[in-house]
């Protein structure tokens, strides 16, 4: 039985949502069939599911598709901006090359120090260096000698800095580099006019200008929170 294909009624030719959508099911189905999740990975959102804010996590299927990104972008230096517990930065560690570094912002020790018991867990202590620091102002010291050095920045934090992290963050990569950067749909409200709030805001001014940005290539993937992947020309 061929799938039910929606109809094209309209004569204007705008594209049509071939999106499949995510119910309960269908999502087991994807977890069941695409996620090899790693022991200390599994452990790790265990011990974070404890605390409330255990949503700010990847999820796994998130997880193991920036861990594919890092496979087969292959990169030697890596920035991560907001490790939480550490899900995004362990997904990414298990990926690298045995000779690639991963150094890891967050603000806050005591979500680094549940990160770090598990970085050690999965043997990356050596690659993945993690700093508890403001990512502004650590991402701006790095640009003094480390402009065009980065093969690949994860962006994942605060929104009120999200426009300067995508700006810092392009100068930091490398032509050729790739940029990722996580809640680029906002739980769908950047479509959605009855929310006016400050990140929303943000998060929209950082979707159009990625969009324009003629620097890069680019495409926003609704996959998890939405997934914007950043290819500097
Ligand atoms: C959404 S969580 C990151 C989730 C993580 N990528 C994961 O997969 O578990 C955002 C993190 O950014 C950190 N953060 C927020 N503002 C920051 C700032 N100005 N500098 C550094 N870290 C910041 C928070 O402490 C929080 O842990």
């Amino acid at each position: 039985m061929l799938p039910n294909f929606p109809k094209q009624v309209s004569d204007d030719n705008p594209p049509i949502n071939r999106t499949v959508q995510v119910d309960d099911r269908l999502y087991e189905y994807l977890i069941k069939h695409s996620v090899n999740e790693h022991e200390v990975l599994e452990a790790l959102r265990r011990e974070t599911a404890q605390y409330h804010m255990a949503r700010m996590a990847l999820s796994p299927e998130v997880g193991q598709f920036l861990g594919l990104l890092i496979a087969l972008q292959k990169p030697k230096k890596v920035l991560e901006i907001g490790v939480f517990t550490g899900y995004s930065t362990i997904s990414m560690g298990l990926k690298l090359a045995k000779d690639a570094k991963l150094l890891a912002f967050d603000k806050k020790q005591m979500w680094l120090d549940i990160a770090n018991k598990h970085i050690e867990m999965a043997g990356l202590a050596e690659q993945v260096e993690t700093r508890c620091c403001d990512a502004k102002a650590s991402m701006a010291a790095l640009l003094i000698d480390e402009i065009g050095t980065f093969d690949f920045i994860f962006v994942d934090a605060d929104k009120a800095n999200l426009l300067a992290y995508y700006d810092m963050g392009k100068q930091l990569l490398r032509s050729g580099g790739c940029m990722v950067i996580d809640n680029t749909l906002w739980w769908g409200n950047v479509a959605d006019e009855a929310f006016d709030d400050k990140d929303t805001r943000i998060v929209r001014a950082l979707n159009d200008r990625v969009h324009q940005d003629s620097e890069v290539d680019s495409s926003l993937l609704p996959i998890g929170d939405g997934f914007t992947i950043i290819h500097k020309r």
